[in-house]
């Protein structure tokens, strides 16, 4: 699912991050920490291919990202990879189901994906978004707005999710919320990505959330990371 060996990255002079082998398999869920500034956004990019690395190679489903163009690169990260950004970085002036389907507008195969599952993209964003417990007509058709930020942030995972990327990567999605709110989101991501064999990358730099995941690395400890994911 994912590789990595001997991956070396660094911002001009600065070596950020080194890792000498990383294999994580299909539906794992993977806990990254590190203080601010360990390189966990770097990391995230490289796994994205929106970086190249200095040395070293990475393997995403069997694709060595190093060996696409970079339009193929875009390709290949709209059908295969969903995003949970800590700001959410979702369009204001857009509904909430128009914003969870945008992801399709990039990607026939996440679209198909969807209309398979469930007969229209809007029936699947109602689906996902009803599993990840927001409910109610009206705040389908609300701009986002107008939701808080717990509500906001079930809808950034429900377009993480629409579609069935084989992996969601998600930068501090909870980092806005309280400690219930918190572990709730955790668990009803966890369940969906169950469902769906989804491989989940999940960075924070809150080593209390560490309890919830199988598997875990810490940037800020060692940026060399020797042992080998299962
Ligand atoms: N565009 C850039 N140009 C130069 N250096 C950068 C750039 N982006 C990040 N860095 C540096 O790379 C290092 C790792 O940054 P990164 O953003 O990956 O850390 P992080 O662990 O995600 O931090 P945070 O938790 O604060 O988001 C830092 O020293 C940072 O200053």
């Amino acid at each position: 699912m994912i590789k990595i060996n001997d991956l070396c990255f660094s911002w001009k002079t600065t070596p950020v991050i080194n890792i000498s082998n990383l294999h994580i398999q299909t539906g794992k869920h993977l806990f990254i920490e590190g203080p601010s500034g360990s390189g966990k956004s770097t990391l995230l990019s490289l796994l994205a291919g929106v970086l190249t690395p200095n040395s070293g190679g990475i393997e995403v489903l069997k694709q060595p990202l190093t060996s696409l163009s970079s339009s193929q690169k875009d390709s290949f990260r709209a059908d295969h990879i969903g995003f949970i950004f800590q700001q959410f970085n979702l369009i204001p002036y857009l509904s909430v189901i128009d914003n969870i389907t945008l992801p399709c507008s990039f990607s026939t195969i996440r679209k198909q994906k969807a209309i398979t599952r469930s007969g229209d993209l809007k029936s699947e964003a109602v689906r996902l978004l009803k599993a990840l417990g927001l409910t109610g007509e009206d705040i389908f058709q609300r701009n986002v707005n107008e939701l808080s930020v717990g509500q906001q942030q079930r809808v950034a995972a429900a377009r993480a999710m629409l579609g069935s990327p084989e992996i969601i990567i998600a930068d501090e999605p909870t980092s806005a919320l309280d400690s219930a709110h918190r572990d709730a989101f955790i668990s009803t991501l966890f369940n969906e990505c169950d469902k769906e064999n989804i491989t989940l990358i999940f960075v924070s730099h809150d080593s209390s959330l560490k309890k919830h995941f199988n598997h875990h690395i810490n940037l800020g400890a060692i940026n060399n990371i020797k042992q080998e994911q299962q």
